[in-house]
């Protein structure tokens, strides 16, 4: 449990304080933060009086209800009248984060701090500089407009499969979206297809062998799932082309799905001596019936856009010729609609399923490192590799 002891700040940063008073916190927690730590946390605050511009009323809200979610919890105030702007407001933002842990409020606020100004990340150089690797990486993509973050897996060459690095990289451009002032976030491909799934050379090329690069595997996956279960805004795919085994078992904990009627659903686990991940064991019976999910997570049975679609994995398929056209104005009419609202609803469906989603995650991941270092999963790794096998 965390003890707080608050006091007010005296004179920093004169419109942040005038707009919110906003409280200094001395937080002594008896036990470790789960990610940012109690320093990091402290760090950020001193850094928003450092501010050299006003961030604007959209973020000191959001500040001001991270902050609060992170030091009391969430809101168990009496919503202020209807004349009250500011405090009704403030409220609304605090509100707005449901029953967001403690601990994840205190990271998403280190963290949109850290975007506010270069100076303001100097508590968590490490963490800054991870930030900066995920924007520069080449393999993929990140760019946010219209109220989108778009988040593109640029490695066409490959098809777009997922290296070791891209995992990452992907695990903090979603850290970033989640915070940043977008209102949705968006996955898509470039080139032909949306993504070859994992690229098969991550467990060959390690340097430590194929039991080193199991344990990493395990390790990455867990994170790498755990941030789209908990991702806060709303998710969309949108699927350019093939996808194949994690690209399409990931679907399942996406809000929405478009697809282009090019675009085929392919998870041959059995193939590959390995087993379903992404939470798909428990999503795909879920959403598509246990038989059908059968068909394709045991028998790898690879599905048409349209045949997703009927099975409930896509929620629309466009032509190939007006697909990028149609969907790209859907999405920015969408990403108008008011950020909180959409927020609050996802929580509200996903709240229901979270712990069981991490906890599927959490077997997943124990299965599939044993897998890996099957003679099943191995044999089929070096076919692909020696160029004797492809899907
Ligand atoms: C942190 C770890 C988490 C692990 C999570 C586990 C996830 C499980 C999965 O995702 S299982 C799915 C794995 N994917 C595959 O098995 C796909 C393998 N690829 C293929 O079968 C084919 O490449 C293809 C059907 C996707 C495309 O065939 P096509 O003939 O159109 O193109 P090429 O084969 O010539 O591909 C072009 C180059 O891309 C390389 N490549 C494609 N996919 C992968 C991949 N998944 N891994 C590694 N490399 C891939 C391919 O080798 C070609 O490279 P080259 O030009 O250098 O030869």
């Amino acid at each position: 449990m965390a003890a707080v002891t608050l006091r007010r700040a005296r004179c920093w940063c004169p419109s942040l304080l005038q707009f919110f008073r906003l409280p200094v916190a001395q937080v002594h927690l008896s036990r470790p933060a789960m990610r940012a730590s109690q320093q990091d946390f402290e760090n950020a605050m001193n850094q928003v009086k450092l501010l050299k511009q006003d961030p604007g009323n959209q973020v000191k809200l959001k500040l001001y209800a991270l902050y609060k979610q992170a030091t009391d919890g969430p809101c168990n105030m009496p919503k202020p009248g209807v004349f009250d702007l500011v405090n009704k407001a403030k409220w609304e933002a605090w509100n707005s984060l449901g029953s967001l842990p403690k601990e994840t409020a205190r990271q998403n606020y280190v963290d949109l701090v850290s975007s506010l100004s270069p100076s303001a990340e100097a508590s968590s150089q490490g963490k800054h500089e991870a930030d900066e690797k995920a924007q520069k990486s080449k393999d993929i993509v990140v760019t946010s407009e219209d109220g989108i973050t778009k988040i593109v897996l640029n490695r066409p060459t490959k098809k777009n499969a997922l290296t070791f690095e891209m995992y990452q990289d992907i695990i903090l451009a979603l850290k970033n979206a989640s915070t940043d002032n977008s209102a949705i976030t968006v996955f898509t491909g470039t080139g032909d297809y949306y993504c070859s799934g994992n690229d098969l050379t991550n467990f060959t090329s390690a340097a430590g062998g194929m039991e080193e690069a199991a344990s990493k595997g395990a390790v990455v996956l867990r994170e790498f799932v755990n941030s789209f279960i908990d991702f806060p805004k709303p998710l969309v795919a949108v699927v350019n082309g093939p996808a194949v085994g994690i690209a399409v078992t990931l679907l399942g904990l996406f809000d929405a799905v478009y697809a282009s009627d090019k675009a085929t659903f392919h998870t041959p686990f059995s193939h590959l001596g390995q087993s379903p991940e992404a939470c798909s064991s428990y999503t795909f019976p879920k959403i598509m019936g246990s038989a059908k999910a059968t068909e394709m997570l045991l028998f790898g049975k690879k599905l048409t856009a349209r045949e997703a679609w009927a099975q409930g994995l896509v929620s629309e398929v466009f032509p190939d010729s007006t697909f990028e056209k149609e969907v790209w104005t859907r999405l920015k009419g969408y990403a108008k609609l008011p950020p909180n609202s959409m927020r609050i609803s996802k929580e509200l469906i996903r709240n229901n399923e979270k712990e069981k989603l991490h906890a599927v995650n959490a077997e997943e991941c124990t299965t599939l490192k044993a897998k890996w270092l099957s003679e099943e999963c191995i044999n089929a790794i070096m076919n692909f590799v020696s160029r004797k096998a492809k899907l």
